[in-house]
């Protein structure tokens, strides 16, 4: 998909809700276990619930790697469902790969030709040889982990490396690679004072954005800070939006958190 695809679909629908399809089967509701294929079941509902006003699905792999072979046959049914039925909607992987060159290459094969999605996340840590395999390929986007919403974000990212922290050097130099327009970054919603200084490094970046809902993020903020002119955020919430109901009522509980959050993001998108 491409970059302005992605603005379109978010005009169009007056949302940049991205929907984590974090799966956890402690977690569905009961009745769903009974299913030949409970994860797979479970993720069609919430997509059926939720497209109308999601602009993006955001498997975690290691929600479907935790369960073996059929857990990445669910996550094969869930990716083509999507394709299939809502080619519109942008994927991303999210499997925080990162590893030399060749093995990068490898990854990259994975989760865009194999699988098909639209992105992948991926950490920036081993440095310019280990994305660039990613970045060669047309209409797909890499997304690097630039400063994450977790507490161990201050064990490195923010830490100072030649005067300045590292989360700014990773903006700076990978926006130095090759294809570097294919980048995309993560930046967790419980940072959002630091949105500013971020859009100065990369004011025209689309930014995934996790950490609204479960982590306490504040959506709000993440629009006044991070927003730019194309919008240029995709924010995402799984465990607020999948989990918002343990019952039979899970998909259209799901869809009325996912609407709240895109009542409230429509306020903020200016025609
Ligand atoms: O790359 C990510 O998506 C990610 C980066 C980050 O800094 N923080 C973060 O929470 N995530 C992911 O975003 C999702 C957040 O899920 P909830 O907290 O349930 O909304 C999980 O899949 C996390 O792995």
């Amino acid at each position: 998909m491409t970059t302005q695809e992605l603005i379109a679909q978010i005009h169009k629908k007056k949302s940049f809700l991205c929907v984590g399809l974090d799966v956890d089967t402690d977690k569905i509701p009961a009745h769903l276990l009974k299913e030949e294929d409970p994860v797979f079941a479970f993720n069609k509902a919430i997509i059926d619930a939720t497209a109308e006003v999601t602009v993006a699905y955001k498997p975690n792999i290691a929600f479907y790697e935790a369960y073996g072979i059929p857990g990445w046959k669910a996550l094969r049914k869930t990716i083509d469902y999507i394709n299939e039925n809502y080619p519109e909607i942008f994927t991303i992987a999210d499997a925080k790969r990162g590893d030399i060159g060749n093995t990068a290459a490898m990854y990259a094969r994975a989760f865009f030709e194999d699988l098909g999605f639209d992105s992948v996340t991926v950490a920036p840590y081993m440095g310019r040889d280990s994305v660039e395999p990613f970045l060669d390929f047309e209409n797909k986007h890499t997304i690097l982990l630039a400063l994450t919403s977790n507490p161990g974000a201050f064990d490195f990212q923010t830490r100072d490396l030649d005067g300045k922290a590292l989360y700014k050097r990773v903006l700076e130099t990978s926006a130095t690679w090759k294809n570097s327009s294919n980048l995309m970054y993560v930046v967790g919603a419980t940072k959002a004072e630091y949105l500013r200084e971020i859009r100065r490094i990369v004011p025209d970046s689309f930014l995934l954005v996790p950490g609204i809902g479960a982590q306490g993020g504040s959506l709000e903020e993440v629009c006044r800070y991070g927003m730019n002119e194309n919008i240029g955020l995709l924010v995402n919430s799984a465990r607020g939006i999948i989990y918002a109901s343990g019952g039979t009522d899970f998909a259209e509980a799901a869809r009325t958190e996912a609407l709240k959050l895109q009542a409230a993001m429509t306020a903020f998108i200016t025609e």
